[in-house]
């Protein structure tokens, strides 16, 4: 689904690169998180991605195509909802399909199906403020959805919520990535999230970024929460949480 290929990047004000020929791969419909210290890059990997910003060499593919020959190939999900305040639920919906002219019916009907799926059609004609942090991130991924790309990139998207609200969030989405049958590229700066969601965990270890240490996590869907206290999963806690904390130190 997303491959890497040789990668190369620096930014321009910097001396040296944030990746050198760097190359991944992610298979289709895999859930894979991202981790690594704070300013490693991850976000930088997404901007690359979604042609924010563009690689000094190297190649990016999605589905098998160079991503500057194709359209709307990835969802993003920022940490924050970036919902619009006096704009309805609908609205805030409709408004990537606005942009694309799409007809007022059409947008009607895609985001009330979406709204559906994420089980919030009674919050239609309600505004941001009448939601909690967890429902808005709902319709943060509802609107990601409606992008209709197979492959989301969710960038520390439970990183504001509190701890039972972020826990429950973890299993929605689970369940939604299971009935979506999407790729999903997942940055978090928590092990046990990372865990918990994916099927792999991509580190980044050292900057210049050269390659991904790759572990993966040996659970299988649907997941139980208990299975994090497992003593080799306790383990995998351990190894992870000690290569981020090296990077920092
Ligand atoms: N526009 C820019 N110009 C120069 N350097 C930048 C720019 N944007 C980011 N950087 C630097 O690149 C490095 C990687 O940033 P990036 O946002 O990708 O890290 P990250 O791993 O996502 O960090 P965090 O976990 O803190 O969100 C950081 O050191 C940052 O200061």
């Amino acid at each position: 689904m997303l491959t890497f290929k040789d990668v190369t990047f620096r930014y321009p004000e910097d001396k040296e690169a944030m990746m050198t020929d760097l190359s991944f791969q992610v298979e289709q419909g895999e859930f894979v998180s991202l981790i690594g210290a704070s300013g490693c890059g991850k976000s930088t990997i997404f901007r690359l991605i979604n042609r924010l910003l563009e690689p000094d060499s190297g190649e990016i593919f999605v589905g098998g195509q160079e991503i500057h020959k194709i359209r709307s190939y990835a969802g993003y999900m920022p940490q924050k909802d970036l919902l619009f305040p006096w704009r309805t639920i609908e609205k805030n919906l409709c408004l990537p399909m606005e942009i694309q002219k799409i007809d007022k019916e059409e947008q009607r009907r895609r985001s009330g199906e979406v709204l559906k799926e994420v089980g919030l059609e009674d919050y239609r004609n309600k505004y941001p403020k009448d939601l909690s942090g967890g429902m808005r991130q709902r319709i943060s991924f509802a609107r990601t959805l409606l992008t209709d790309a197979d492959l989301m990139l969710l960038d520390e998207p439970f990183s504001a919520l509190d701890a039972l609200t972020r826990m429950d969030m973890q299993e929605w989405l689970l369940n939604q990535w299971e009935h979506f049958h999407k790729t999903i590229l997942f940055i978090t700066h928590d092990v046990e999230e990372a865990i918990f969601l994916s099927q792999k965990i991509y580190i980044i270890t050292e900057t210049p970024i050269t390659h991904l240490e790759i572990v993966e996590v040996p659970e299988n869907y649907p997941r139980k929460r208990d299975f994090l206290r497992r003593p080799e999963m306790e383990t995998l806690k351990a190894k992870l949480t000690m290569q981020l904390r090296k990077q920092v130190m």
